[in-house]
Formats: C-alpha cells, structure tokens, sequence
C-alpha cells in the first residue's frame, strides 16, 4: 500500500492532495450517513487525523454541526496543513449524531494506552452512529487482530484508496460494520490479494460431451453421506461426468451417478478422469491412509478436504506434479501448519508459507475464506452468509472446487469460482439451509455466472 501512495507521490502527486481526495471522499460518505446531525471528529497525530480535518473542514462547508476532538497534535507535515486549514470549533469532548474515528488508520504500530481507548470508547458510546476511517482505531491493519481490549463496534468503515487485509478478516471485519472504499487513483497494489469477484463460467460448447467436461472421480470412505453430497455438489460445478469409487454401493444415491465399486486401483487406472477427490467422509483408519495414498499416487490434479487433510504429511508429495488443492477449515488448517512444521500467529504469512511448501493451492476456509498459491497469489473471499455455518456445506464446497478442476479451470481459479458459487448458493437458499438446500440453489448460482 505504501509503495502504491508512493507510486503516486513520484508521479506528482503530493501527500496533502491524496489526503485532500481521500478526505472529501470520505466526507461524501459521512454527509450522506449523518443526515442533517451533528458530527464529532477524532483526530490522531498521523495522516489518519490529516484525513479527519479535511472531512470535518468538508463538512463544516456544507453546513453541518461539525467539532474535532484532538487528544495529539499532528506529527505530519500533511496533517499539520489538515489542520491549519480547519477554521472550526474543537471540543474536549462530543455527544450527538455521528462519531468519525480518525485517531489511527494504517499506522497504528501498538496499543492504543488506556485514555486514548477510554476516548474512542466514550465518544462511541455517546453518538448515535460510528464510522472509522481507514479502520477502526486499535486494529491492526495486516492482521486484522485488535490490538486492545474491548474496542467499540462501528457502523460502516471506509477504506481509503485500497483494501486492506483487516477489510476481510476476522476478527477485526466483524466489527467494522458496512464497508466502502474510497477511490483515491490508487490502482492495482502489487503483491496485495485480489477480491474474489463473481465469475464468468463458460456455456458447454456446441460439441461438448461428457468427458470434454471432465471426468470427476470422488474416492469415498467409510461415511458415505459426506462423498454424497460432495457429488451431488460436484454434479452443478459444470463437470461433464461424476463418479463415485466406493467399497459399497450406497443407499440413496442420486440416479444419475455412476458407482465403481471395483478395487480402487483398478478404478483409478481409468485414463479418462481429469480430476479427483478424496477426503469427505475418509475417516482416519489404515484403509483411510491406504485410500489416500492411492490417490495421491495417481497423480492426477486432485483436491483433498477434511480427513484427508489430517492424514497427509509433506513426504507423500514428494513424487507429486499435477495440481493439488488443499481446502480445510481452521482446526485442520492447523494440523496442517503443524505436519508442515509451520509455527507462530502470522496467518497470511503462513498461508503463503503452506502454499509454498506443498505445492498446493490452499483454500482456508472459514467465516473469511482465502485462497493461497504456491506462487505467492492470494484472493480474497467476501464474507458469505454465516447460515453457512453447518454440517456438509464444506462437502458441497470440495465437490464445486473438485468439479470446477475436472473442467478445467486453473487451480487457483477452480477454488476462487467454487467459492464465489458457494457463497452465492447460500445467499439464494435463504436462513436456515441444510446442505441439500444449498446444493439446490447451486443451479441459480451458476446461472448468475453465464
Ligand atoms: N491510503 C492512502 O493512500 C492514504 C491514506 N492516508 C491516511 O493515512 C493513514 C496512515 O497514516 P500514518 O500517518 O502512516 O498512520 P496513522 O495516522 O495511523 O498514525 C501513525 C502515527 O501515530 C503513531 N502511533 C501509532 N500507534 C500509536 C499508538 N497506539 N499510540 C500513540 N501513537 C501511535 C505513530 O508513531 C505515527 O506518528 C491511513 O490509514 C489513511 O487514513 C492519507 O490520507 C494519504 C492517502
């Protein structure tokens, strides 16, 4: 982000012009939020509180009862020309319409003391509406990890010239309320993460069959609900051809799907499948190991999920080349950051990490999904509905992901659609879906992508 504002500034444009855009941008949020009320601005020593006086000189134009409160004075040379030009009332305290924090953005660099946290607290509790600029005060802006206790909930945050990683990670996105960004000419940052944005999926072509779709195979376990639903998801990812290898032939299978309870070996050899997946419903035993090694012997682009993730050590990729995709929740997220021997609390660092050392394109999934490539690539899920939050919905993910693979997308671009498909699915089943649900309105989802 740094490297982007400079980017800029050697370009010709100045600290004090980005602020200036930055803050009447901001101030077109905040005069619509307010409503005619009035406003208190907090303003901190940084080029946050610079952005703080330009919205409250904004303000102030366009009529509104508008006060700053400034526990530090600017300690940047654009701040200081913030407030020099702000010819408004300062207050000690504020109570009323509209709380503005901008007492530290993006250069936060360690907890906020106990007044300044008391302040943020009391001005939050004494105003009807919170909006943070940049982010909340007291959040850390690459982690998202508050840096003290007790912080205030806020209406809507806006972000200034670029996401920041915060922007979409938990803890800190829960309680930033609605989010928006301002734009500030801050194009593309390099080695930022991506939004994962809807997809556009391609119509089967004229002359397509079922194999030029890809043959997904799905290697179940000893639980065969789990590989079931990862079919019947696997079914609406726009694969041509789903089987399920299994010991037995299930009950309750759809018609449509194709059962080889053949010995494994045997059923892998088919030199038809273009994508596999094994893991829901593995379960952990010697014939779980044995199953998963199977497949990760085939070499074939695969996707492994659940206990498949728990079974797996570094040495069984060691003969690998076709793509991997790896797609655990945190609990096993963290079984495999430990048999990658991967230690400490940097997320995203570790993510990329994990990518790294397996080959594999990670999808962590959880209530802020990322997805992370070996080749440094990250993208970024919007938060879905939390209705997500139920047994089998991460079966339905890994047969969409497993599905997207066997026709052909990219791995990194096979996760990113399946997600996007996912969480669109959830919005369209409505509150209180089960897993069967979601996978009925996967067909609408997709829809939204043609
Ligand atoms: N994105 C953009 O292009 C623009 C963003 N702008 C805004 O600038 C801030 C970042 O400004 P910066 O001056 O680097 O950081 P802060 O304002 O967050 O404050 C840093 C300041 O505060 C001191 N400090 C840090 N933590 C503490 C603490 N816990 N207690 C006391 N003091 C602390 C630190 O030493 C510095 O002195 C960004 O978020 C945007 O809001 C600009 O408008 C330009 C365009």
């Amino acid at each position: 982000m740094r490297a982007a504002e400079q980017s800029l500034i050697d370009g010709g444009e100045t600290v004090e012009s980005l602020m200036d855009c930055a803050g009447k941008g901001a101030a077109e949020w905040v005069w619509r939020v307010a409503g005619g009320r009035s406003v208190t601005v907090l303003c901190g020593p940084g080029n946050n509180g610079g952005d703080g006086y330009v919205i409250a000189r904004e303000l102030l134009r366009r009529g509104l009862p508008v006060s700053i409160v400034a526990p530090l004075e600017p300690a940047t040379d654009a701040a200081r020309a913030a407030r020099a030009a702000y010819h408004g009332p300062f207050a000690e305290m504020g109570k009323g319409g509209v709380f503005v924090d901008c007492l530290f953005g993006s250069g936060l660099g360690r907890p906020l003391s106990d007044e300044l946290a008391a302040l943020v607290c009391r001005l939050a509790e004494d105003h009807a509406t919170r909006v943070a600029i940049d982010l909340p005060s007291g959040i850390e802006s690459d982690s998202g990890q508050p840096l003290n206790d007790g912080l205030p909930d806020y209406d809507l945050t806006i972000s200034l010239g670029a996401w920041k990683y915060a922007h979409w990670l938990m803890p800190a996105m829960q309680a930033m309320g609605e989010r928006r960004l301002v734009d500030i000419g801050i194009g593309r940052v390099a080695d930022a993460g991506t939004m994962i944005r809807r997809p556009h999926l391609p119509t089967p072509a004229r002359d397509a069959h079922k194999y030029t779709r890809g043959l997904l195979a799905i290697v179940g376990g000893a639980m065969p609900g789990a590989a079931m639903l990862a079919c019947r998801a696997a079914a609406h990812g726009g694969a041509g051809y789903i089987k399920l290898f299994a010991d037995h032939h299930p009950q309750c299978a759809p018609d449509e799907l194709v059962i080889d309870t053949s010995p494994l070996e045997h059923a892998l050899a088919d030199r038809r499948i273009a994508a596999l997946l094994v893991g829901p419903g593995l379960t952990r035993d010697d014939a779980a190991q044995h199953r998963l090694s199977a497949v990760l012997a085939r070499d074939l682009p695969t996707v492994l999920d659940a206990d498949a993730l728990v079974l797996l050590r570094p040495a069984m990729l060691a003969a690998r080349t076709a793509p991997l995709i790896l797609t655990p929740h945190s609990g096993e997220l963290a079984q495999l950051f430990s048999a990658f021997g991967i230690e400490g609390e940097d997320r995203i660092g570790h993510l990329h990490e994990l990518a790294r050392k397996s080959g594999a394109v990670v999808a962590a999934k959880g209530p802020d999904t990322l997805v992370a490539a070996p080749d440094g690539e990250l993208r970024i899920a919007r938060p879905a509905p939390s209705w997500l939050s139920t047994a089998g919905t991460g079966d339905v993910l890994a047969g969409l992901i497993a599905s997207r693979l066997a026709n052909g997308a990219a791995p990194v671009d096979a996760a990113a659609q399946a997600i996007w498909l996912h969480g669109e699915a959830a919005h369209q089943a409505g509150p209180v879906f089960t897993p069967s649900d979601l996978v009925r309105s996967l067909a609408g989802a997709y829809a939204a992508c043609l």
